[in-house]
Order: C-alpha cells, then sequence, then structure tokens
C-alpha cells in the first residue's frame, strides 16, 4: 500500500516513543568525522498524516507515540530544528522527552560534536545541556531549559473544579488535576475524562491533561493523558505543567521528582529567570528501514 521507503531510528523517553526521521543535510557544518552523516528521509511535504499514523500504529507499522523530524535550523544560532507529530498524525509544537531524544540523536549519530545545543520547535528556541554516561561518548541523560510557564484562564467545566484544575502552556497546552492520593489518581479514569476535557471549549485545539498526587514537596505523581496520542507512560511538558502547578498552589519546592508509569523525571526552577529545567534519559531501542 505504501511505496515510502524510509530509513528510522527509533528512541524513547522514559517509554514515550518516537520514531526519529532525519531530514538533515549531510554537509551539516559540524558534523564529526567517522560517521554516516548522510541524509536518509523525507522531506515535509511526504510526510502525511497518514503516514506518519501508518508509522505509529502498534499493529501494523512501527509503533510509536509519535514521530520526530530532525531538520537543519532556519533560525541563524540554532543547531537543529525539531518538527514533532502526534501518533494521530497531528502536529504538536515542543515534546519535552521528544527534544531529550533528539539532543542523544544527533550527538551519538555524529550530526555534531557540540554538547551544549539550541534547538528551534515551533514554540521557540530551547537550549539543551548533554550529559555523557560515565568514561563513554555517549548521551545517556539530557538537560533541557523549558523556559516559563504560562499560566491561562481555566473555566472548565463544574464537574472538574473538585480537582482545582490549573492550565499551563509549555509551549503546548497542558491541564493539571490534582487528587488526594496515589490511589486515586491510579484509579482515575484518566481515558474518559482526558477526552471530555479534550474536547472543552476553551480548548479548541485540544490539550494534555496531567492528574497528579503530590507526595510532598519533592515529589509528585502522575499519570497523563496526551493529545493526539492516548495515555503514555511519561510525558516531559506535561511534568513541567505540573511542578508549575503544583508550585502556584504553594505544594511543592523548587526541585521535584515527577514520578509517572515509565520512571521519573527532574523539574527544577530557577528563581532568577522564572524557567523550569526538566533532566532526564534519552535511549536509542533500534534503527531499520520502513518499506
Ligand atoms: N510527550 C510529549 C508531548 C508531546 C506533544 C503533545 N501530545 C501535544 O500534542 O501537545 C512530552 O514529553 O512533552
Amino acid at each position: 500500500m505504501w511505496s515510502v521507503h524510509m530509513k528510522f531510528v527509533k528512541m524513547h523517553g522514559l517509554g514515550n516513543d518516537f520514531i526519529i526521521l532525519d531530514d538533515t543535510d549531510h554537509r551539516q557544518k559540524n558534523g564529526r568525522e567517522g560517521f554516516e552523516t548522510e541524509k536518509h528521509c523525507c522531506e515535509e511535504s511526504e510526510l502525511s498524516p497518514e503516514l506518519v499514523r501508518h508509522f505509529c500504529d502498534r499493529h501494523r507499522g512501527i509503533g510509536a507515540d509519535g514521530v520526530i523530524r530532525v531538520c537543519n535550523a532556519e533560525h541563524p544560532q540554532a543547531d537543529f530544528r525539531m518538527k514533532l507529530y502526534n501518533a494521530d498524525g497531528s502536529p504538536a509544537k515542543m515534546c519535552g522527552n521528544g527534544i531529550r531524544c533528539l539532543g542523544k540523536y544527533v550527538y551519538d549519530h555524529g550530526k555534531t560534536e557540540k554538547v551544549n545545543l539550541l534547538i528551534e520547535t515551533d514554540a521557540g528556541l530551547y537550549r539543551l545541556q548533554l550529559i555523557k554516561k560515565e568514561d563513554t561518548d555517549r548521551i545517556c541523560s539530557v538537560r533541557v531549559d523549558m523556559g516559563t510557564p504560562e499560566f491561562v484562564p481555566e473555566h472548565i467545566s463544574a464537574r472538574f473544579l473538585l480537582f482545582r484544575p490549573v492550565c499551563v502552556s509549555m509551549g503546548n497546552p497542558h491541564c493539571v488535576l490534582f487528587v488526594e492520593s496515589r490511589e486515586a489518581m491510579l484509579q482515575f479514569p484518566l481515558k474518559q475524562e482526558g477526552t471530555v476535557i479534550g474536547n472543552e471549549e476553551i480548548f479548541p485545539e485540544g490539550v494534555n491533561v496531567e492528574v497528579v498526587w503530590v507526595q510532598d514537596a519533592g515529589h509528585l505523581w502522575m499519570r497523563v493523558w496526551e493529545r493526539g496520542c492516548g495515555e503514555t507512560f511519561a510525558c516531559g511538558t506535561g511534568a513541567c505543567a505540573a511542578v508549575a502547578a503544583a508550585m502556584r498552589q504553594k505544594k511543592c519546592g523548587a526541585s521535584v521528582l515527577v514520578r509517572m508509569t515509565g520512571g521519573e523525571l527532574l523539574v527544577q526552577y530557577d528563581r532568577r529567570h522564572g524557567h523550569l529545567y526538566l533532566t532526564g534519559p534519552a535511549e536509542e531501542i533500534c534503527h531499520g528501514k520502513f518499506g
């Protein structure tokens, strides 16, 4: 049915998984010697929503929560550009787990020798610090300057007021709901309520929904219903939105471990700039050729 032939790399951040398609120019100025830095993928026009859905299909495709195109930067100061598509083919502006995977990808695949990168996204520019595994030249984790959370009005249906919803933009939209116990978080009907909230009039472009239990000032537990994917194992922008919302309600401090189904992310708040910093792993699973 599909006549495409594309090389891909599959990666994940805490089980939030992505198909990486490399659309960078092989003449990338900072590319390292000894690596095959050949361009091996699609132009934007070739990546239709149908094709993204097909790639992400866990039964008939490769299977993933989204597709990331790694492109040459258009901004003069940026090193690379990230283009992200959710599993349903819809575009998204920012992805905290995905941008860490991109950082590891460009370094480990010889596209750059820099460990401090500036990445262009549809939500703006993001600074990444790549952290190497001890005694190796491989990247094991990435720290991202996620910028300033923006709070947006929370006029969602009265049935959700009990959960003290906080609506936050981290470059993409989030609606954070608080519950009183870990059990309540685990039993929360996330699919049902996430779908209802995602269809609220105040979110014409949909929303990512987080259900959060504050264990203490340094630990949050969270499940996430992602726009365009459904429930995922982890969400980087969602973890930052949860911490921003908890800080606003004076429930947590400036350094918080956010525990999700797939593992933990560290979110730190820098009072001087009002920025949130996200630190967590990124891993390559496999590579292959589609078609
Ligand atoms: N999982 C991501 C966010 C991906 C985009 C999101 N589904 C949206 O549509 O905004 C993350 O780690 O931030």
